[in-house]
């Protein structure tokens, strides 16, 4: 798949070795900074990064900020965009097989390289159900976009 993973000032490092997992994984990124420690915003990152999904130029993203909630906040205002924060490895991979969710953000203050690494390995490989449920789940929330 391509990949777009994304950070601000506080997810750069991590980004960095989540890039190279990522990659090491078969997949390929298309990287969209930050790439050092100079304050940015996360929700200018966030934009970017979710236009490469909703555009079909990347297949899911992965945003890195301090929490991962701030750029989970950003990724969702955009349309079509479902982000999820996840830090278990449970959340990981039922976000996509539930609700189809094509952000994962991640806490650098929060969790280390290894276990980025395993939620990411875990949100990678799911894949959304094809029961009717959760597919009538996820066009509600398609549908929530346009009432406002
Ligand atoms: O976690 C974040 C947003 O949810 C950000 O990455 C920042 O860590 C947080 O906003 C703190 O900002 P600062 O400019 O690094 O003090």
């Amino acid at each position: 798949m391509k990949i777009v993973i994304g950070s601000d000032h506080a997810g750069y490092r991590l980004k960095a070795s989540v890039v190279e997992y990522v990659e090491s994984l078969g997949h390929e990124v298309v990287d969209v900074g930050s790439h050092d420690d100079t304050p940015v915003d996360f929700p200018d990152i966030a934009k970017q990064m979710a236009g490469k999904v909703t555009s079909g130029a990347a297949a899911r993203g992965l945003m890195v900020c301090g929490t991962g909630v701030g750029a989970s906040i950003a990724a969702n205002k955009i349309r079509g965009i479902r982000a999820a924060v996840c830090h278990d490895i449970h959340s990981a991979h039922q976000c996509v097989e539930h609700d189809d969710v094509n952000v994962m953000c991640i806490g650098a203050q929060i969790v280390g390289p290894w276990l980025a690494n395993d939620l990411i390995k875990a949100y990678l490989e799911a894949e959304f159900s094809t029961s009717e449920e959760f597919r009538r789940r996820v066009e509600k929330l398609n549908a929530m976009e346009n009432e406002g």
